[in-house]
């Protein structure tokens, strides 16, 4: 890392956080062959698991320890000291280790599911961190649920944490319940009112119940957090986690507001994500941003002429740098003859303009009966117009189509 005012660690939780999604556990292998990808990918922080929870669990963080170096390898525990232990020891052989504790600290997690009070809950965290700091340098504690906590009282536990030794605090929205101006409001209050911030990276931790994770992990940057904790494709416990591609890619391409830099490849983000869908089965839609199938394709014909003419018309982004290996153009109903053209060319066809439009509405004719239309429904099309000399092709070779 550069230095810490303009980098932003990317601590990447798709192995703790991002499992904990109906459905998506991994076996060990499958953990370790993620680990690596994550490394290949620049993450800064691997949050690999929770020991104490299972057998596998704590193989799986040893084993990630013992393989990825490079990266930090982040092992979680609650305020509890079976549990910190647990994440000591499965973290044994990592090169460089982080212990991240947590705590709930809002008062309706406090008083319903931990049944403490508030002093309770400091004195806890301050001696989880305490113990893990015995084992660790690098140490991360979140109030869990920072998010909906008196901001009196968050400001209070964070002093005292970082007293303790916390080298990190993670402010949580651990129900997605806040709004990019609130979030990044908190983050500026904790940033003025807590004494000893400066000894400690605040980092976030947002999740998408409301569709504004990657939003409201954004204006925490921009109020001065700078680690953010994400998951690939943005999985994780009920609607997910800030997506990585997406904080990542952000701050990429408004890198003229934000002036952050990150240490991802962006080249291998859609390698990430298609590692991700095989381990968990979960898929991205295609309209998901950065990584979906749709993010760079066009089918509408104002933009494809446009596109055609300067991408950037249409692209903010390049799709060679998520990863993909470019951007398309795809015919349907919407297409218009800009595109039929360009499919002509790369396909080395010559018509002229009237049967270039007769072409355009049969595609856009067939288009009404049938949701996509592939290389060889043009090549069809072409064929069935051999009568008529439009031209002659052989489709044969052109069977399956390359998009669909
Ligand atoms: C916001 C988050 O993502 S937090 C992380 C969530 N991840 C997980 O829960 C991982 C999977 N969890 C598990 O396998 C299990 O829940 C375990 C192993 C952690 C605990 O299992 P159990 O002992 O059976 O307890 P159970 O899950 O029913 O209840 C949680 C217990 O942890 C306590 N607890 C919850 N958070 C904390 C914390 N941060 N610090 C201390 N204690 C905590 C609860 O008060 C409750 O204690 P109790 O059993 O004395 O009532
Ligand atoms: C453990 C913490 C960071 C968490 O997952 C949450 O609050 O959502």
């Amino acid at each position: 890392m550069k230095n810490k005012s303009d980098q932003i660690v990317i601590f990447d939780t798709t192995l703790r956080d991002g499992e904990q999604s109906p459905g998506a556990s991994m076996t060990i292998e499958e953990k370790v062959q993620m680990a690596h990808q994550l490394k290949r990918l620049g993450v800064n922080v691997i949050e690999a698991g929770f020991p104490v929870i299972s057998d596998g669990d704590f193989k799986a963080v040893s084993e990630i320890a013992r393989q990825v170096k490079g990266p930090t390898i982040c092992a979680l525990a609650r305020a509890v000291d079976n549990d910190i232990e647990a994440a000591a020891k499965a973290l044994s052989e990592a090169e460089n280790k982080r212990i991240h504790v947590f705590i709930a600290t809002s008062d309706i997690h406090m008083e319903h599911k931990l049944k403490m009070t508030r002093e309770q809950v400091v004195l806890r965290a301050v001696s989880a961190v305490k113990k893990a700091r015995s084992y660790v340098t690098d140490v991360e504690f979140s109030a869990e649920d920072a998010a909906r906590t008196d901001l009196d009282f968050l400001v209070h536990i964070i002093e005292a944490v970082v007293d303790a030794g916390a080298t990190t605090v993670n402010i949580p929205d651990t129900v997605g319940y806040a709004t990019p101006s609130e979030f990044g409001q908190l983050i500026k209050a904790l940033k003025t009112r807590v004494r000893n911030i400066e000894q400690a990276v605040i980092s976030v931790h947002c999740h998408n119940d409301l569709g504004l994770a990657t939003a409201n992990s954004l204006a925490a940057v921009a109020n001065g957090a700078r680690q953010v904790e994400c998951t690939v494709n943005g999985i994780g416990e009920r609607s997910g986690n800030c997506a990585l591609e997406e904080i990542v890619m952000a701050l990429k391409t408004r890198h003229d507001k934000f002036a952050i830099e990150t240490d991802i490849n962006t080249r291998e983000l859609v390698n990430s994500s298609k590692m991700v869908e095989e381990v968990t089965g979960i898929h991205v839609q295609p309209n998901k941003a950065i990584v979906g199938r749709n993010s760079f394709a066009h089918e509408a014909g104002i933009h494809q002429h446009g596109v055609i003419a300067n991408r950037a018309t249409y692209e903010i982004m390049r799709a060679e740098d998520v990863g993909f290996e470019s951007n398309e153009i795809v015919l349907g109903k919407h297409s218009g003859r800009h595109a039929i053209r360009l499919w002509l060319d790369k396909n080395k066809i010559t018509l002229n303009e009237d049967e270039i439009t007769e072409l355009s509405n049969k595609v856009k004719a067939l288009s009404d009966t049938q949701k996509q239309i592939s290389d060889s429904d043009v090549f069809a099309i072409l064929n069935q117009s051999q009568g008529d000399n439009v031209v002659s092709v052989d489709a044969t070779q052109y069977l399956g189509s390359k998009r669909w």
